[in-house]
């Protein structure tokens, strides 16, 4: 069944985090085709909806039988609920921080999960969640991240302007640029109209590449930056879950710490990112803004 073809119409929700939107479509049974062309044109924001991403909701070992997955990812079990995440232009990206926080806050309200501590499955492996308050449109989550990775060092162009990184891997791929001296006004200021350019040989797969102000303690003593993010498979998007905490661990590595925590600021709202050695959390708010039906033939 092509999402476009089901005859009594899809049901769709919209949500967001932090404004990085997303169309949730639940598919218990992994039975939709998602093809790129469909999601493309279902997060067009005028063909279609209108997202930044889609997120299938489907059970992990339905998405293994189906053939969408070769196998259970690490640490996913069968029955786990997996975030089969598109990117805006159709493309698969290995995982979305905010698409998490989102897809739990849909799992936890809808009754598809009972508890407030739970695992969502991705590409990039098993990521445990913490509800910390929900309603039917609102929740505060927290999604254990893994570690984010140090890979190297590596350099993107906007307009201009070259701008040094570093490359991390929180299960996608980043360059994480903290810009020396850069204030948020300049970095309201950046122009990314014409897109970025990375270097091909150090990213094959494309980056997500994030500009961030370098931390400065607030009056609690607390560190806050501001970022802004340019997204592999959708360009420009007011926040980026997985980009957040590759930047803070690129920050927190220029300052000489490997653990630390970070309130960062981006267009979309604020998060709050802890880095331990081991690993790494992202904690912030799901928006669930409308419920709606696709109709037939929407799509002609
Ligand atoms: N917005 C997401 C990241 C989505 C995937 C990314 N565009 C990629 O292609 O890697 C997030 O919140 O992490």
């Amino acid at each position: 069944m092509r999402v476009s073809s089901h005859q009594s119409g899809l049901r769709f929700v919209k949500g967001h985090g932090t404004q990085n939107d997303f169309v949730v479509l639940a598919d218990p049974a992994a039975e939709l085709t998602l093809d790129a062309e469909m999601v493309a044109a279902l997060c067009d924001r005028q063909r279609g909806i209108g997202a930044d991403g889609l997120l299938r909701v489907a059970r992990t070992g339905a998405l293994v039988e189906r053939g969408v997955l070769d196998a259970l990812p690490d640490g996913v079990a069968a029955d786990d609920w997996f975030m089969d995440y598109r990117n805006g232009d159709g493309s698969i990206a290995e995982m979305c921080g905010n698409g998490v926080r989102v897809f739990a806050h849909y799992v936890r309200a809808t009754g598809l999960v009972d508890a407030d501590t739970f695992t969502v499955g991705s590409r990039a492996g098993a990521r445990p969640v913490i509800i910390h308050s929900f309603d039917d449109v609102h929740a505060e989550v927290t999604v254990e991240m893994g570690v984010a990775r140090l890979d190297g060092t590596s350099v993107v162009r906007i307009g201009d302007d070259i701008y040094p990184g570093a490359k991390v891997d929180v299960g996608n791929p980043h360059l994480a640029c903290v810009v020396a001296d850069l204030t948020a006004d300049d970095l309201a200021a950046v122009d990314f109209t014409a897109g970025v350019v990375i270097e091909p040989g150090d990213f094959p797969n494309g980056a997500n590449v994030e500009l961030l102000t370098p931390p400065v303690e607030d009056a609690d003593g607390c560190l806050y930056a501001r970022m802004r993010v340019f997204e592999r498979g959708v360009g420009e998007t007011r926040s980026c879950g997985t980009g957040l905490v590759a930047a803070t661990r690129a920050a927190l590595d220029a300052r000489g710490q490997d653990a630390g925590e970070l309130r960062i600021g981006i267009p979309g709202g604020e998060v709050t990112v802890t880095i331990r050695p081991d690993g790494s959390t992202l904690r912030g708010p799901s928006a669930l803004v409308a419920d709606g039906v696709l109709r037939p033939g929407w799509d002609r």
